[in-house]
């Protein structure tokens, strides 16, 4: 898989080279590159925004660097197979399962936006070549789409085969399919007692029945407490 991120810090993703996305980096399964948007611009000052067409507070990213720098990038031939991601607060929500989705993407761009955001042209003109995401990742504002980015690639890398040592912990986690759409249970290890506080009985059973279903049933209350929502989707076990 090999993943592109376009921006004017570019440097928010030497930090891929790091974390867990760098194993992955190392061995093969994933190319990471990071460009510069405004290595695009032929002006002296390099500029990549300009004041809102119809007024308004703010600027917005002019359509030119972006077109440039897709056409050197990606490329001028329109290619489905090409995911291209815009991160933003209008964007839909990101799921596990767009997570998982993407996984199996063998490019995938990022397009990480700043100011109020991108020209809505870049956004069509990417639409008519590659297949565009534009993505949120919860109802607030960042002041660019770095970090959406950051955070998007290692939901999405961790779930690409041979990345994850251990795939089985991959089954269990909130959200996975293996947990029936629910949260995950609350999880202990040693010490058995910690500051007065005792890992629940049960758990110390080796009653493996009785163990399962105490998780099911933490799933359930702390899905209902904290995301109703997700507890009449089909999703989920809970009705
Ligand atoms: O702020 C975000 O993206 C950065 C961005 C992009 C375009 C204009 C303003 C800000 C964001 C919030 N949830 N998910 C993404």
């Amino acid at each position: 898989m090999r993943l592109d991120y376009l921006s004017i810090f570019p440097a928010y993703f030497d930090v891929l080279d790091i974390s867990l996305v760098g194993k992955a980096a190392i061995n093969g399964l994933v190319e990471i590159h990071a460009h510069d948007l405004r290595d695009w611009t032929h002006d002296r000052h390099r500029t990549v925004d300009d004041t809102p067409c119809g007024g308004g507070a703010g600027m917005v990213m002019k359509p030119d660097p972006w077109g440039e720098a897709f056409d050197e990038i990606i490329g001028t031939e329109s290619d489905p197979s090409v995911h291209v991601i815009f991160p933003a607060p209008s964007g839909t929500p990101f799921t596990q399962s767009a997570a998982a989705e993407l996984s199996s993407a063998q490019r995938i761009v990022f397009c990480c936006g700043r100011y109020e955001g991108i020209d809505h042209r870049v956004i069509d003109y990417a639409r008519s070549m590659w297949t565009v995401h534009e993505v949120s990742l919860g109802d607030y504002v960042l002041n660019g789409g770095e970090v959406a980015a950051l955070a998007i690639t290692e939901a999405v890398v961790r779930l690409v085969p041979g990345f994850m040592g251990n795939p089985e912990s991959l089954a269990e986690e909130s959200f996975s399919a293996g947990q029936d759409g629910l949260l995950e249970y609350p999880l202990f290890t040693r010490p058995v007692s910690w500051r007065g506080l005792d890992v629940p009985e049960v758990l110390m059973s080796g009653h493996h029945g009785r163990i399962a279903s105490w998780r099911r049933d933490e799933s359930v209350r702390l899905t209902r407490e904290r995301r109703p929502d997700l507890t009449d989707s089909d999703s989920s076990g809970i009705h």
